[in-house]
């Protein structure tokens, strides 16, 4: 499991380690960290040009005892300095003292000594930051060359290091190196973008797991929760997943979403709806019925939703069960805040920003730029776990930490591929995984199964649904 914690925790792990240790050992630990890492991005150190961006923080005394590090290996560092009357001190002695220059940030030369470098250090804020880059410091961040390594001290400039947020300009970095812990912000979008390749740089920092905030499944994790069929599997056993999805005029939502449960480790397949025809043409193995769901025999767990149009009565339905329900798609707007907060068993709700955007009654990019906020205001808000869908899928249950997808791909952003991913973490659901992690399971196979379709290239929502046992093959080849 990869953990990651908000900036209040790692500043009380930071305050023990000082009580414990003698003076600036964290710093030095960081900034060794950092100079390692920029010394192997560079590949040759000596007379490299290295620019460093630095703040009035401690964050821009990273970059300035790493830089000294880099100087001493012969790299012609130069310190461009945001804050000059509040700069590090010790951090501008040991720079001058190995050999690098120092700039004011305010002189006209500043910028071509940006544009010149080949790797820029941003030390300009770190988890000290509130808000996007100030004008200075974008003015500067602008002028860096379009081939320079940017690699960013612990968090990048301008992203808000506990949610990912950005409010204006923001360092992109190619590398951040951050210090004793993930920062929500390193994982989630649109800050996980900014951040780019994360490094993670033990400092000695003690934290305890109960803190985390947000954690990114593993191969081992996905293999550990993986439903294992027995030598004593029946169909029942293993689980039946209810899939109620599709029109007779647009089947395809229920193909699809079938597509996903069949490959998601339950025992059988039910479809209830007006497009059985094309459900059992595709799919024959497939147990179908025409009538109220609650009529159609045994199931574990329903997924009702995609392509259901305005069918409010077999949502409803559905809502009643007492078996866990994923709701997506047309059910989304369907199912009531009340009817879902009174449901005794346990739901997930699967929105992508758009849906998400109509239920909170924002706009969608609203909740893209806060996507943290917004899941977690919707699992409070319906008393669900809730999968909220997109380039960092997360999903967050009323307590405990937020999970985040590590296996998305922007491929994934296709028509259906929704659908595929309702039918697997419903099956998933209905072989006895919880909400929470049938949610994280399915969308991190999911991801997965898109990679393997899409080795780079576009990908259609079937071939998602054709390599998830290629997916989940190769998660348990780690088992
Ligand atoms: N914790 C740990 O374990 C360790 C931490 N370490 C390092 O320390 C870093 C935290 O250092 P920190 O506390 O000095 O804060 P930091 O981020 O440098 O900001 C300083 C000042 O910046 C300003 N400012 C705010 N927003 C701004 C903006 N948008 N644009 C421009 N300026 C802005 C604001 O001052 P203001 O100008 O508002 O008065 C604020 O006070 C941490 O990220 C890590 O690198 C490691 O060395 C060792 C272990
Ligand atoms: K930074």
């Amino acid at each position: 499991m990869r953990n990651a914690y908000g900036v209040e925790s790692v500043r009380a792990a930071e305050r023990e380690v000082m009580a414990r240790g003698p003076e600036g050992a964290l710093m030095r630990r960081a900034a060794a960290g950092l100079a390692a890492e920029c010394a192997q991005l560079l590949g040759k150190v000596y007379g490299a040009r290295i620019a460093l961006l630095v703040g009035s923080g401690d964050n821009g005394g990273d970059a300035l005892y790493a830089g000294a590090k880099l100087a001493g290996r012969g790299a012609g560092v130069t310190a461009v300095l945001l804050a000059p009357e509040r700069t590090h001190a010790g951090g501008l002695a040991a720079l001058r003292a190995a050999g690098g220059t120092v700039v004011d940030g305010s002189e006209d030369r500043a910028e071509g000594v940006v544009a010149r470098a080949r790797l820029v250090v941003d030390g300009i804020v770190g988890i000290g930051g509130r808000g996007g880059l100030r004008e200075r410091a974008a003015r500067l961040v602008a002028a860096v060359a379009g081939d320079a390594l940017v690699v960013a001290v612990d968090v990048p400039s301008g992203v808000d290091a506990d949610t990912g947020e950005v409010h204006g300009e923001a360092v992109r970095a190619d590398v951040t190196v951050t210090f004793g812990a993930y920062k929500p912000g390193l994982l989630i979008d649109p800050g996980r973008e900014y951040a780019g390749a994360v490094r993670l740089v033990d400092i000695g920092l003690e934290l305890a797991s109960g803190e985390r905030v947000l954690e990114a499944l593993q191969y081992a994790d996905v293999a550990g929760l993986l439903p294992r069929p027995s030598g004593e599997s029946d169909k029942y056993r293993r689980g039946v997943v209810g899939v109620v999805a599709g029109s007779a005029r647009y089947p395809g939502a229920a193909v699809l979403c079938v597509a996903g449960a069949l490959r998601g480790g339950a025992g059988a397949v039910r479809y209830v709806g007006p497009a059985a025809d094309a459900v059992i043409a595709r799919f024959p193995e497939t147990l179908v019925s025409a009538g109220p769901p609650s009529k159609a025999g045994r199931v574990q767990a329903w997924v009702v939703g995609p392509g259901l149009g305005d069918d409010g009565e077999r949502l409803r339905d559905v809502v009643a069960a007492d078996v866990p329900v994923l709701i997506d798609a047309d059910g989304l707007r369907l199912a009531g805040e009340r009817e879902v907060r009174a449901r005794r068993a346990p739901t997930l709700l699967t929105p992508h920003a758009g849906e998400a955007a109509a239920l909170l009654g924002v706009s969608r990019e609203e909740v893209e730029s806060a996507r943290l906020s917004a899941v977690r205001e919707l699992a409070g808000r319906y008393g669900a776990t809730v999968l909220l869908k997109g380039s960092t899928t997360l999903v967050a249950s009323g307590e405990g930490p937020v999970r985040v997808n590590p296996t998305g791909t922007p491929w994934l952003a296709t028509a259906g591929s929704g659908d595929v991913l309702s039918g697997l973490a419903g099956s998933l659901l209905a072989a006895g995984l919880d909400a929470r992690d049938a949610g994280a399971v399915g969308a991190y196979l999911h991801g997965l199964a898109a990679r393997h379709a899409s080795s780079g290239g576009p990908v259609a929502a079937q071939d998602v649904a054709d390599a998830i046992p290629a997916a989940w093959r190769d998660v348990r080849r780690t088992d």
